[in-house]
């Protein structure tokens, strides 16, 4: 039925992205169906809604919801679950799927980088969601990134946050790029962009989990091999692991993104197939890039595509949320 703001609870804010605030909610059907003692909610309605902050008339409001209905109906095992939309206070609520395990932007602060097995499943999920939204919806994602990619306990990997509503986009400030940047070079120079946009981003993204770190300027080999020195749970701070790592500035950013040589992956460290995927990715020229297809019968891709079960991932992820949970521990227990 329809959702309305006084059907959710709020239960604790998830997290703050640029545009808003994603809130951890579940909502009631009806309330004397079977609650949980401890927490006092309907169990397993939990969901996560999104407000988008938005200044525009009513009329283009409505629009919105009205494209934004059509995440009812983008079902794939890739793609994180849609559970309605409404408008409220100049706010566009989405509530959508709660992913257990975060994004991986959040995995990656737990862990200093994540194993070549586990960015092949990566891989294959994004490869895959990519492709349902361009063959059953006709759209790109436009913001492949790994705050944007979520896992959840059953090791089910999903994307969020793509652009199913061309008047969504049109309204929020696009143009506002956050700390850093996953967009292409052709993007960023403000030509013609399509899915080839999507293909970079997620090799960027690919490489800044493979490293642990935003890959842009390159690490020098020495920083590399100085990473790999320590163990992938080790406390080592992550600047340490770096040596002279710069933070350059948005624009500086930028402008390496389209004057620099594209960012690699050390073959000392990972497989040649993973390092070839990562440099067809990774093409500045959107001519020279491989698209969709290619990537879907890329040896790197074949490798996880095979394996159905989604036990190693879900496994790993235990582990990362384990180990998290004892170093806060040790950390109480020192205090
Ligand atoms: N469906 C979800 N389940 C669990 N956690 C979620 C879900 N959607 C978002 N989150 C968490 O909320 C945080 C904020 O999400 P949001 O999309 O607003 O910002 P972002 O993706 O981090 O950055 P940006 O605003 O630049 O897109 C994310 O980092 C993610 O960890
Ligand atoms: N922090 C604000 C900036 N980040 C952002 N979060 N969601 C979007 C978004 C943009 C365009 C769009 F059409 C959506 F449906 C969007 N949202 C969206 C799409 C699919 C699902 I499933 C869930 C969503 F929230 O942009
Ligand atoms: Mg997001």
């Amino acid at each position: 039925g329809e959702l309305k703001h006084d059907d959710l609870v709020n239960i604790c804010e998830l997290g703050q992205g640029n545009g808003g605030i994603v809130w951890k909610y579940c909502t009631f059907t009806n309330i004397d169906d079977h609650w949980c003692t401890w927490c006092q909610w309907f169990w397993n309605s939990l969901s996560p809604k999104k407000g988008i902050y938005l200044e525009v008339k009513p009329a283009v409001e409505n629009q919105i919801v009205r494209e934004l209905k059509v995440l009812d109906r983008c079902n794939s095992p890739y793609i994180v679950g849609f559970y309605g939309t409404f408008a409220a206070e100049g706010q566009i609520n989405i509530c959508m799927e709660y992913m257990d395990g975060g994004s991986l932007d959040l995995i990656l602060k737990k862990v200093m980088r994540i194993p070549e097995h586990i960015l092949g499943k990566i891989t294959v999920a994004v490869l895959r969601g990519l492709s349902y939204l361009r063959e059953h919806h006709r759209i790109m994602h436009r913001d492949i990134k790994p705050s944007n990619i979520l896992v959840n306990h059953q090791g089910e990997i999903k994307l969020c946050d793509f652009g199913v509503s061309a008047q969504l986009i049109n309204s929020t400030l696009q143009t506002f790029i956050g700390t850093r940047s996953y967009m292409s070079p052709e993007r960023l120079e403000g030509a013609h962009y399509g899915i080839m946009s999507d293909i970079w981003s997620l090799g960027l993204s690919l490489v800044e989990m493979a490293l642990g770190r935003y890959p842009i300027p390159p690490p020098s080999i020495e920083d590399i091999d100085r990473l790999f020195d320590v163990d992938p749970y080790g406390n080592q701070s992550r600047l340490e692991g770096y040596g002279c790592y710069k933070v350059l500035a948005i624009f500086e950013l930028m402008e390496w993104i389209v004057n620099e040589a594209p960012p690699s992956l050390p073959q000392k460290h990972f497989s040649p197939e993973f390092c070839d995927l990562i440099d067809r990715c990774l093409k500045k020229s959107t001519t020279e890039r491989a698209d969709l297809n290619t990537l879907l019968h890329h040896p790197f891709y074949k490798r996880y595509a095979t394996e159905s079960d989604n036990q190693d991932v879900s496994l790993w992820i235990e582990q990362v949320y384990q180990k998290d949970q004892s170093l806060t521990n040790d950390n109480n227990n020192n205090q």
